[in-house]
Protein backbone atom coordinates (compact mmCIF):
# COMPACT_ATOMS: atom_id res chain seq x y z
CA UNK A 1 0.00 0.00 0.00
CA UNK A 2 1.19 3.18 -1.05
CA UNK A 3 1.46 5.66 1.79
CA UNK A 4 0.26 9.62 1.26
CA UNK A 5 2.01 11.73 -0.74
CA UNK A 6 2.58 15.39 -0.98
CA UNK A 7 1.12 17.83 -3.37
CA UNK A 8 2.56 21.21 -4.31
CA UNK A 9 1.76 23.47 -7.53
CA UNK A 10 4.41 26.28 -8.89
CA UNK A 11 3.26 29.25 -11.13
CA UNK A 12 4.42 32.49 -12.06
CA UNK A 13 3.16 36.34 -11.80
CA UNK A 14 2.36 36.49 -15.37
CA UNK A 15 0.40 36.10 -18.15
CA UNK A 16 -2.09 33.45 -18.33
CA UNK A 17 -2.55 31.42 -21.06
CA UNK A 18 -3.57 35.05 -23.00
CA UNK A 19 -3.91 32.96 -26.34
CA UNK A 20 -5.57 30.12 -25.80
CA UNK A 21 -9.20 29.59 -25.90
CA UNK A 22 -9.79 28.97 -22.17
CA UNK A 23 -7.02 31.91 -21.44
CA UNK A 24 -8.68 34.90 -18.90
CA UNK A 25 -7.33 37.86 -21.57
CA UNK A 26 -3.76 37.96 -20.57
CA UNK A 27 -3.51 41.02 -17.66
CA UNK A 28 -3.97 39.17 -14.98
CA UNK A 29 -1.78 42.06 -12.89
CA UNK A 30 -4.83 42.97 -10.43
CA UNK A 31 -3.55 39.73 -8.65
CA UNK A 32 -6.72 38.09 -8.40
CA UNK A 33 -6.75 35.64 -10.87
CA UNK A 34 -3.78 33.96 -9.34
CA UNK A 35 -5.97 34.56 -5.74
CA UNK A 36 -8.67 32.33 -7.24
CA UNK A 37 -6.12 29.44 -8.23
CA UNK A 38 -4.60 29.58 -4.79
CA UNK A 39 -8.23 29.41 -3.65
CA UNK A 40 -9.01 26.07 -5.73
CA UNK A 41 -5.46 24.61 -4.85
CA UNK A 42 -6.60 24.71 -1.14
CA UNK A 43 -9.85 23.53 -1.96
CA UNK A 44 -7.98 20.49 -3.12
CA UNK A 45 -5.67 20.39 -0.15
CA UNK A 46 -2.68 20.95 -1.74
CA UNK A 47 0.56 21.84 0.71
CA UNK A 48 2.07 24.61 -0.68
CA UNK A 49 1.75 27.08 -4.08
CA UNK A 50 4.94 28.26 -5.19
CA UNK A 51 5.67 31.95 -6.68
CA UNK A 52 8.52 31.26 -9.34
CA UNK A 53 10.42 34.83 -10.01
CA UNK A 54 13.35 35.90 -12.59
CA UNK A 55 15.17 39.27 -12.48
CA UNK A 56 15.50 40.08 -15.79
CA UNK A 57 13.77 40.44 -19.41
CA UNK A 58 15.61 37.70 -21.50
CA UNK A 59 17.94 38.35 -24.44
CA UNK A 60 19.38 35.10 -25.04
CA UNK A 61 16.75 33.59 -28.07
CA UNK A 62 18.35 34.96 -31.29
CA UNK A 63 20.06 37.73 -29.62
CA UNK A 64 16.69 39.90 -28.73
CA UNK A 65 14.39 39.94 -26.35
CA UNK A 66 11.59 39.61 -29.04
CA UNK A 67 10.94 35.86 -28.36
CA UNK A 68 10.34 36.56 -24.77
CA UNK A 69 8.33 39.69 -25.27
CA UNK A 70 6.32 38.98 -28.22
CA UNK A 71 5.09 35.94 -26.77
CA UNK A 72 4.61 37.23 -22.61
CA UNK A 73 7.45 34.56 -22.08
CA UNK A 74 9.15 35.05 -18.48
CA UNK A 75 8.53 38.33 -18.51
CA UNK A 76 6.39 40.37 -17.73
CA UNK A 77 6.60 39.23 -14.16
CA UNK A 78 5.94 41.11 -10.78
CA UNK A 79 7.20 40.59 -7.66
CA UNK A 80 6.09 37.35 -5.64
CA UNK A 81 5.54 39.09 -2.13
CA UNK A 82 2.52 41.22 -2.80
CA UNK A 83 0.70 38.19 -4.49
CA UNK A 84 1.67 36.05 -1.86
CA UNK A 85 0.17 38.40 0.74
CA UNK A 86 -3.29 38.71 -1.45
CA UNK A 87 -3.22 34.71 -1.88
CA UNK A 88 -2.29 34.12 1.79
CA UNK A 89 -5.23 36.48 3.52
CA UNK A 90 -8.05 34.45 1.04
CA UNK A 91 -6.83 31.34 2.45
CA UNK A 92 -6.42 29.94 5.75
CA UNK A 93 -4.33 26.58 5.45
CA UNK A 94 -2.30 26.62 1.70
CA UNK A 95 1.11 27.52 2.24
CA UNK A 96 2.68 30.38 -0.01
CA UNK A 97 6.13 30.33 -1.31
CA UNK A 98 7.70 32.80 -2.78
CA UNK A 99 10.81 33.11 -4.53
CA UNK A 100 13.72 35.72 -3.54
CA UNK A 101 17.38 35.57 -5.15
CA UNK A 102 19.98 35.61 -3.11
CA UNK A 103 22.03 38.14 -5.80
CA UNK A 104 19.16 40.56 -5.53
CA UNK A 105 17.45 40.97 -1.59
CA UNK A 106 20.62 41.35 0.94
CA UNK A 107 19.64 38.76 3.68
CA UNK A 108 18.43 41.16 5.84
CA UNK A 109 15.67 42.36 3.98
CA UNK A 110 15.16 38.82 3.11
CA UNK A 111 14.77 37.98 6.73
CA UNK A 112 12.76 41.00 7.75
CA UNK A 113 10.02 40.07 4.60
CA UNK A 114 10.04 36.20 5.22
CA UNK A 115 9.55 37.06 8.88
CA UNK A 116 7.05 39.75 8.41
CA UNK A 117 4.97 37.26 5.72
CA UNK A 118 4.72 34.13 8.21
CA UNK A 119 3.71 36.74 10.49
CA UNK A 120 0.96 37.76 8.37
CA UNK A 121 0.42 34.26 7.61
CA UNK A 122 0.06 32.63 10.59
CA UNK A 123 3.03 29.69 9.66
CA UNK A 124 2.06 29.27 6.16
CA UNK A 125 4.53 30.71 4.68
CA UNK A 126 8.16 29.54 2.51
CA UNK A 127 11.06 30.99 0.81
CA UNK A 128 12.30 29.38 -2.23
CA UNK A 129 15.92 30.14 -2.43
CA UNK A 130 17.55 30.61 -5.73
CA UNK A 131 20.74 32.11 -6.86
CA UNK A 132 19.78 33.12 -9.75
CA UNK A 133 20.92 31.96 -13.07
CA UNK A 134 21.72 34.99 -15.80
CA UNK A 135 24.02 37.41 -16.44
CA UNK A 136 21.45 39.69 -17.72
CA UNK A 137 19.95 39.37 -13.86
CA UNK A 138 23.57 39.76 -12.37
CA UNK A 139 23.94 42.89 -14.78
CA UNK A 140 20.90 44.66 -12.79
CA UNK A 141 22.71 44.48 -9.77
CA UNK A 142 26.33 46.19 -10.52
CA UNK A 143 27.85 42.81 -11.83
CA UNK A 144 28.77 42.33 -14.89
CA UNK A 145 28.81 38.28 -15.40
CA UNK A 146 26.93 36.11 -12.60
CA UNK A 147 29.53 34.27 -10.25
CA UNK A 148 30.44 30.99 -11.17
CA UNK A 149 27.96 28.95 -9.72
CA UNK A 150 30.39 26.96 -6.79
CA UNK A 151 30.95 30.76 -5.73
CA UNK A 152 26.97 31.40 -5.77
CA UNK A 153 26.34 28.91 -3.40
CA UNK A 154 29.05 29.61 -1.02
CA UNK A 155 27.42 33.01 -0.98
CA UNK A 156 24.14 31.63 -0.63
CA UNK A 157 25.16 29.38 2.15
CA UNK A 158 26.99 32.29 3.83
CA UNK A 159 23.22 34.12 3.50
CA UNK A 160 21.07 31.48 4.41
CA UNK A 161 23.61 31.01 8.13
CA UNK A 162 22.89 34.89 8.56
CA UNK A 163 19.02 34.51 8.09
CA UNK A 164 18.93 31.78 10.37
CA UNK A 165 20.65 33.97 12.84
CA UNK A 166 18.12 36.57 12.47
CA UNK A 167 15.29 34.95 13.45
CA UNK A 168 17.25 33.23 15.89
CA UNK A 169 18.08 36.69 17.19
CA UNK A 170 14.78 36.52 18.74
CA UNK A 171 14.05 33.99 21.50
CA UNK A 172 10.28 32.58 21.13
CA UNK A 173 9.22 34.18 24.41
CA UNK A 174 11.28 37.79 23.42
CA UNK A 175 7.40 39.43 23.49
CA UNK A 176 6.21 39.46 26.58
CA UNK A 177 3.30 41.98 26.53
CA UNK A 178 2.78 42.29 30.48
CA UNK A 179 0.75 45.42 30.43
CA UNK A 180 1.01 45.28 34.02
CA UNK A 181 4.80 46.03 33.85
CA UNK A 182 4.67 47.94 30.73
CA UNK A 183 6.76 45.83 28.88
CA UNK A 184 6.37 44.88 25.41
CA UNK A 185 9.75 43.46 24.72
CA UNK A 186 12.39 41.52 27.03
CA UNK A 187 15.40 43.43 25.34
CA UNK A 188 17.71 40.55 27.03
CA UNK A 189 15.85 38.46 24.79
CA UNK A 190 16.80 39.91 21.46
CA UNK A 191 20.53 40.19 20.41
CA UNK A 192 22.87 40.84 17.56
CA UNK A 193 24.38 38.85 15.60
CA UNK A 194 27.26 40.56 15.34
CA UNK A 195 27.92 38.11 11.98
CA UNK A 196 30.98 38.75 9.40
CA UNK A 197 31.62 36.37 6.68
CA UNK A 198 33.44 36.63 3.31
CA UNK A 199 30.35 38.29 1.65
CA UNK A 200 28.43 39.70 4.30
CA UNK A 201 28.43 41.51 7.48
CA UNK A 202 25.72 42.21 9.12
CA UNK A 203 24.51 43.47 12.89
CA UNK A 204 21.28 42.75 13.67
CA UNK A 205 19.25 42.03 15.81
CA UNK A 206 16.17 41.73 13.18
CA UNK A 207 13.58 44.05 13.97
CA UNK A 208 10.14 41.82 13.33
CA UNK A 209 8.38 39.56 15.98
CA UNK A 210 9.26 36.18 16.11
CA UNK A 211 6.50 34.45 13.34
CA UNK A 212 5.07 30.94 13.95
CA UNK A 213 7.54 28.92 12.36
CA UNK A 214 10.11 30.90 14.00
CA UNK A 215 12.11 30.02 10.61
CA UNK A 216 9.57 30.07 7.71
CA UNK A 217 10.02 26.92 5.46
CA UNK A 218 13.33 26.51 3.25
CA UNK A 219 12.55 25.48 -0.42
CA UNK A 220 15.29 25.16 -2.99
CA UNK A 221 15.82 23.72 -6.25
CA UNK A 222 19.04 22.76 -6.58
CA UNK A 223 20.47 20.06 -9.51
CA UNK A 224 24.13 20.63 -9.74
CA UNK A 225 26.16 18.46 -7.33
CA UNK A 226 26.41 21.99 -5.36
CA UNK A 227 22.62 22.70 -5.33
CA UNK A 228 21.98 19.30 -4.00
CA UNK A 229 24.62 19.96 -1.45
CA UNK A 230 22.74 23.28 -0.26
CA UNK A 231 19.37 21.78 -0.67
CA UNK A 232 20.31 18.86 1.67
CA UNK A 233 21.96 21.07 4.36
CA UNK A 234 18.75 23.38 4.32
CA UNK A 235 15.48 22.20 2.42
CA UNK A 236 12.30 21.59 3.76
CA UNK A 237 10.98 20.73 0.19
CA UNK A 238 13.06 20.20 -2.58
CA UNK A 239 11.42 21.01 -5.83
CA UNK A 240 13.19 18.67 -8.32
CA UNK A 241 13.09 17.69 -12.10
CA UNK A 242 14.13 14.22 -13.34
CA UNK A 243 13.83 11.18 -16.36
CA UNK A 244 11.41 8.82 -15.72
CA UNK A 245 10.60 7.31 -11.97
CA UNK A 246 14.44 5.60 -11.84
CA UNK A 247 16.27 8.73 -12.13
CA UNK A 248 13.50 10.16 -9.72
CA UNK A 249 14.73 7.39 -7.22
CA UNK A 250 18.47 8.23 -7.40
CA UNK A 251 18.04 12.07 -7.20
CA UNK A 252 15.46 11.35 -3.97
CA UNK A 253 18.30 8.80 -2.51
CA UNK A 254 21.14 11.31 -2.99
CA UNK A 255 19.50 13.99 -1.44
CA UNK A 256 18.48 11.46 1.41
CA UNK A 257 22.24 10.23 1.54
CA UNK A 258 23.73 13.76 1.81
CA UNK A 259 21.39 15.04 4.28
CA UNK A 260 21.92 11.83 6.33
CA UNK A 261 25.73 12.72 6.51
CA UNK A 262 24.71 16.20 7.08
CA UNK A 263 23.56 14.49 10.33
CA UNK A 264 20.01 15.39 9.18
CA UNK A 265 17.11 13.40 9.24
CA UNK A 266 15.74 12.83 5.80
CA UNK A 267 12.64 12.49 6.23
CA UNK A 268 12.64 16.01 7.28
CA UNK A 269 13.45 16.85 3.81
CA UNK A 270 10.47 16.08 0.86
CA UNK A 271 11.50 16.03 -2.55
CA UNK A 272 9.12 17.03 -4.75
CA UNK A 273 9.23 15.85 -8.54
CA UNK A 274 7.67 18.51 -11.17
CA UNK A 275 4.95 17.09 -13.69
CA UNK A 276 2.78 18.47 -16.14
CA UNK A 277 -0.64 16.46 -16.50
CA UNK A 278 -2.50 16.18 -19.79
CA UNK A 279 -5.92 15.41 -18.74
CA UNK A 280 -8.83 14.42 -20.57
CA UNK A 281 -12.44 12.78 -20.41
CA UNK A 282 -11.03 10.13 -21.96
CA UNK A 283 -7.68 8.39 -22.84
CA UNK A 284 -7.48 9.60 -26.56
CA UNK A 285 -8.67 12.93 -25.86
CA UNK A 286 -5.94 13.36 -23.52
CA UNK A 287 -3.47 11.90 -26.34
CA UNK A 288 -4.94 14.52 -28.80
CA UNK A 289 -4.54 17.52 -26.67
CA UNK A 290 -0.74 16.42 -25.98
CA UNK A 291 -0.65 15.49 -29.84
CA UNK A 292 -2.25 19.12 -30.92
CA UNK A 293 0.30 20.98 -28.31
CA UNK A 294 3.37 19.37 -29.86
CA UNK A 295 2.56 20.33 -33.42
CA UNK A 296 2.17 23.70 -33.30
CA UNK A 297 4.49 25.56 -34.44
CA UNK A 298 4.60 28.35 -31.69
CA UNK A 299 5.01 25.35 -29.20
CA UNK A 300 8.20 24.47 -30.51
CA UNK A 301 9.65 28.05 -30.45
CA UNK A 302 8.31 28.50 -27.01
CA UNK A 303 10.17 25.79 -25.44
CA UNK A 304 12.99 27.03 -27.38
CA UNK A 305 13.12 30.31 -26.19
CA UNK A 306 12.27 29.74 -22.78
CA UNK A 307 15.35 27.25 -23.06
CA UNK A 308 17.56 29.94 -24.18
CA UNK A 309 16.12 32.19 -21.29
CA UNK A 310 17.44 29.67 -18.57
CA UNK A 311 20.70 28.73 -20.32
CA UNK A 312 21.79 31.91 -21.71
CA UNK A 313 22.39 29.72 -24.52
CA UNK A 314 20.80 30.99 -28.09
CA UNK A 315 18.98 28.21 -29.50
CA UNK A 316 18.06 30.36 -32.52
CA UNK A 317 21.23 29.08 -33.47
CA UNK A 318 20.55 25.86 -33.89
CA UNK A 319 18.78 23.67 -37.29
CA UNK A 320 15.63 22.21 -35.19
CA UNK A 321 16.00 19.09 -37.91
CA UNK A 322 19.38 18.29 -36.47
CA UNK A 323 20.78 17.20 -33.35
CA UNK A 324 22.56 19.78 -31.02
CA UNK A 325 25.87 19.60 -32.84
CA UNK A 326 27.79 19.69 -29.85
CA UNK A 327 27.06 18.93 -25.97
CA UNK A 328 26.29 22.40 -24.37
CA UNK A 329 27.42 24.07 -21.33
CA UNK A 330 25.90 26.70 -19.23
CA UNK A 331 26.72 28.52 -15.84
CA UNK A 332 22.50 28.87 -15.54
CA UNK A 333 20.16 25.78 -15.32
CA UNK A 334 22.19 22.90 -16.18
CA UNK A 335 19.88 20.32 -14.46
CA UNK A 336 17.37 21.43 -16.87
CA UNK A 337 19.22 21.90 -19.68
CA UNK A 338 21.09 18.49 -18.97
CA UNK A 339 17.67 16.84 -18.65
CA UNK A 340 16.69 18.85 -22.23
CA UNK A 341 19.73 17.95 -24.32
CA UNK A 342 19.75 14.19 -23.69
CA UNK A 343 23.70 13.91 -24.96
CA UNK A 344 24.65 11.08 -26.78
CA UNK A 345 20.84 10.21 -27.64
CA UNK A 346 20.80 11.67 -31.33
CA UNK A 347 17.87 13.05 -31.10
CA UNK A 348 17.20 16.10 -33.38
CA UNK A 349 16.16 19.29 -31.54
CA UNK A 350 12.20 19.02 -32.88
CA UNK A 351 12.25 15.31 -31.41
CA UNK A 352 13.76 16.30 -27.67
CA UNK A 353 10.75 19.21 -27.82
CA UNK A 354 8.54 16.75 -28.97
CA UNK A 355 10.22 13.87 -26.69
CA UNK A 356 10.13 16.33 -23.47
CA UNK A 357 6.41 17.22 -23.94
CA UNK A 358 5.80 18.18 -20.86
CA UNK A 359 7.59 21.09 -20.71
CA UNK A 360 11.15 21.57 -19.40
CA UNK A 361 10.06 20.09 -15.71
CA UNK A 362 8.37 17.09 -16.44
CA UNK A 363 9.70 14.41 -14.59
CA UNK A 364 7.44 11.59 -16.22
CA UNK A 365 4.60 11.97 -18.49
CA UNK A 366 1.50 11.93 -17.44
CA UNK A 367 -1.34 11.26 -20.03
CA UNK A 368 -4.71 9.89 -19.27
CA UNK A 369 -8.26 10.48 -17.57
CA UNK A 370 -8.11 11.57 -14.08
CA UNK A 371 -8.00 7.93 -12.80
CA UNK A 372 -5.50 6.86 -15.03
CA UNK A 373 -3.02 9.47 -14.01
CA UNK A 374 -3.91 9.50 -10.13
CA UNK A 375 -3.14 5.50 -10.52
CA UNK A 376 -0.12 6.03 -12.51
CA UNK A 377 0.96 8.65 -9.89
CA UNK A 378 0.48 6.11 -6.97
CA UNK A 379 2.25 3.35 -8.82
CA UNK A 380 5.25 6.21 -9.54
CA UNK A 381 5.41 7.49 -5.86
CA UNK A 382 5.80 3.32 -4.65
CA UNK A 383 8.55 3.06 -7.39
CA UNK A 384 10.69 6.14 -5.98
CA UNK A 385 9.45 5.96 -2.55
CA UNK A 386 8.27 8.96 -1.77
CA UNK A 387 7.39 12.26 -1.06
CA UNK A 388 5.27 13.95 -3.42
CA UNK A 389 4.92 16.20 -6.49
CA UNK A 390 4.83 19.50 -8.38
CA UNK A 391 2.27 20.23 -10.32
CA UNK A 392 2.76 22.73 -13.27
CA UNK A 393 1.89 23.49 -17.05
CA UNK A 394 4.80 23.41 -20.12
CA UNK A 395 5.42 26.78 -20.37
CA UNK A 396 4.44 27.95 -16.93
CA UNK A 397 1.12 29.37 -18.65
CA UNK A 398 -2.33 28.73 -16.99
CA UNK A 399 -6.23 28.97 -17.81
CA UNK A 400 -9.01 27.40 -15.55
CA UNK A 401 -10.01 24.98 -17.55
CA UNK A 402 -6.64 23.44 -16.23
CA UNK A 403 -6.42 24.69 -12.95
CA UNK A 404 -10.06 22.66 -12.71
CA UNK A 405 -9.25 19.81 -14.29
CA UNK A 406 -6.21 19.58 -11.58
CA UNK A 407 -8.47 20.52 -8.62
CA UNK A 408 -11.89 18.83 -9.46
CA UNK A 409 -10.73 16.00 -11.32
CA UNK A 410 -7.27 15.05 -10.71
CA UNK A 411 -6.94 15.29 -7.16
CA UNK A 412 -10.29 13.66 -5.98
CA UNK A 413 -9.23 10.71 -8.49
CA UNK A 414 -5.99 10.53 -5.95
CA UNK A 415 -7.97 11.31 -2.60
CA UNK A 416 -10.44 8.52 -3.73
CA UNK A 417 -7.15 6.08 -3.64
CA UNK A 418 -6.06 7.56 -0.54
CA UNK A 419 -2.89 8.91 -2.15
CA UNK A 420 -3.01 12.69 -1.03
CA UNK A 421 -4.36 14.50 1.92
CA UNK A 422 -8.10 15.18 2.14
CA UNK A 423 -7.95 17.34 5.07
CA UNK A 424 -5.56 20.11 6.89
CA UNK A 425 -5.40 19.53 10.87
CA UNK A 426 -6.47 23.08 11.63
CA UNK A 427 -3.58 25.35 13.32
CA UNK A 428 -0.65 22.88 11.80
CA UNK A 429 2.38 25.35 10.15
CA UNK A 430 3.44 24.72 6.64
CA UNK A 431 6.57 23.13 8.09
CA UNK A 432 3.92 20.26 10.01
CA UNK A 433 1.86 20.20 7.33
CA UNK A 434 5.21 18.40 5.18
CA UNK A 435 6.38 16.68 8.23
CA UNK A 436 2.47 14.86 8.88
CA UNK A 437 3.56 12.17 6.58
C1 LIG B 1 10.79 23.82 -11.21
C2 LIG B 1 11.92 24.77 -10.99
C3 LIG B 1 11.63 26.05 -10.56
C4 LIG B 1 12.64 26.98 -10.40
N1 LIG B 1 12.31 28.25 -10.02
C5 LIG B 1 13.27 29.20 -10.05
C6 LIG B 1 12.94 30.56 -9.82
O1 LIG B 1 11.80 30.89 -9.53
N2 LIG B 1 13.91 31.50 -9.94
C7 LIG B 1 15.20 31.17 -10.24
O2 LIG B 1 16.03 32.07 -10.35
N3 LIG B 1 15.55 29.88 -10.41
C8 LIG B 1 14.62 28.91 -10.35
N4 LIG B 1 14.97 27.59 -10.58
C9 LIG B 1 16.37 27.25 -10.77
C10 LIG B 1 16.96 26.61 -9.53
O3 LIG B 1 16.98 27.49 -8.43
C11 LIG B 1 18.37 26.09 -9.81
O4 LIG B 1 19.25 27.15 -10.09
C12 LIG B 1 18.35 25.16 -10.98
O5 LIG B 1 17.45 24.10 -10.72
C13 LIG B 1 19.71 24.61 -11.34
O6 LIG B 1 20.30 23.98 -10.25
P1 LIG B 1 21.75 24.41 -9.85
O7 LIG B 1 21.60 25.84 -9.34
O8 LIG B 1 22.13 23.46 -8.76
O9 LIG B 1 22.59 24.31 -11.07
C14 LIG B 1 13.98 26.63 -10.68
C15 LIG B 1 14.27 25.32 -11.07
C16 LIG B 1 13.26 24.39 -11.23
C17 LIG B 1 13.61 23.00 -11.69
Amino acid sequence: MTSKFHLAFIFDFAADEWQGPFGTGGSPWDGKFHTEVAVALERACFDFVVVEDKLMVPESYGGSSEAALSQAMIVPKHDPVPLAVAMGLATSQLGIVTTLSTLGYPPFMTARLASTMDNMLGGRYGWNIVTSAEDLAAQNFGLKKLPPRQERYARAEEYVQIVRALFDSWDKDAVVLDREKGIYADHTKVRPINFEGTYFTVRGPLNTVPSPQHRPAFVQAGASPQGREFAARNADSIIAIANGPESMKDFRDDIRDRARKMGRDPDEIKVLFCVTPMLGDTEYDAREKQARMVASPRFIKDILAQMSALTEIDFAQFDVDQPLPHRLETNGEKGTLDMFQQWGSGKTLRELVVDGAGGLVSSVPLVGTPDQVAERMGEVMEQVGGDGFMLTTPLLRMNRRYVAEVTDGLVPALQRRGLTRSTYTPGRTLRENLLEF
